[in-house]
């Protein structure tokens, strides 16, 4: 059997026409496509249940579509692999392993040098502040620290592709607000694609190049908001007119859909 050649300008992500059923006959995603390019930065907002994590799990090679097709870089997804880091709400760490060795955990199964492995180890306990931590168990951290943890670890095996379902859900506003800013300055070091699932409007509209805003019953894309703001993105920024006036068009997108998700509607006066 041969295989097609892949189209040197394909986007990195392509869904086409992806639609998923479950066995008990739901349909939580009706007919969705998108494509995401090489290095972009895509958020993705609507309401609960209108298949979010059903896109970032079938992207993420653990869930089949019933009808479409997945691809990266012009190949169909066919199950998990190490060129796509998934970052979940749960930070998953190995509860036995430090916070080192969980770093360095999925570094294990690659063909990394131990040298390497070690720099890279080192290098990603510091991006993320944990330097200091390296020796502890996870149950020693707080929430916002495993989370960096399981961040690190990601990040560690240099994917090309990063998925992150609602990844600083569980963390308080603070840390919330440190981690978008290192996820955006490790973005722009690295060039990654990330896909980014999030119920927070100023957090969408903060971190991407685009905010896809979907639709429930069944999932599908309601409307795509380029966000046309210079980064790096800043604390001024988040005040500007310029981003009120994005997060309240996609604000309006999500909330006209006749549900909310979490977070302050804009202020009408
Ligand atoms: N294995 C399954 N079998 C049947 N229905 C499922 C299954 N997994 C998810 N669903 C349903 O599919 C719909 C989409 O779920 P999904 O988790 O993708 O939504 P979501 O947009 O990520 O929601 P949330 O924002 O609440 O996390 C929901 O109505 C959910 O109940």
């Amino acid at each position: 059997m041969t295989t097609a050649p892949v189209p040197l300008d394909a986007p990195k992500i392509s869904v086409r026409h992806v639609g998923k059923r479950f066995d008990n006959g739901f349909v939580a995603l009706g007919d969705v496509s998108l494509d995401v390019e090489d290095n972009e930065f895509v958020t993705i907002v609507g309401p609960s249940g209108c298949g979010k994590s059903t896109l970032l799990n079938i992207l993420a090679g653990l869930e089949e579509p019933s009808g479409g097709e997945a691809l990266v870089d012009g190949v169909p997804v066919d199950g998990p692999g190490p060129e796509r880091g998934v970052i979940f709400q749960q930070y998953a760490l190995f509860p036995w392993l430090t916070v080192r060795q969980n770093i360095e955990f999925g570094l294990r199964t690659t063909r990394v040098a131990k040298a390497e492995r070690r720099r890279r180890v080192e290098h990603y306990l510091d991006l993320v502040g944990l330097t200091a931590f390296a020796d502890e168990l996870p149950k020693t951290l707080s929430g916002g620290m495993k989370q960096r943890c399981a961040i690190a670890r990601a990040y560690a095996v240099h994917p090309e592709i990063l998925l992150m379902d609602e990844p600083f859900g569980a963390v308080d506003a603070l840390t919330r607000v440190r981690l978008q800013e290192q996820l955006l300055a490790t973005w722009s070091q690295e060039r990654r694609t990330v896909v980014f699932i999030t119920h927070d409007v100023d957090e969408a509209v903060f971190l991407a190049n685009r905010v896809v805003v979907m639709a429930a019953g069944p999932g599908r894309i309601q409307e795509i908001v380029e966000v046309d703001l210079p980064y790096p993105r800043t604390e001024e920024l988040r005040l500007s007119p310029e981003f009120t006036a994005l997060r309240n068009r996609v604000w309006s997108a999500v909330y006209h859909q006749g549900a909310t998700p979490s977070g302050a509607p804009p202020t009408t006066s």
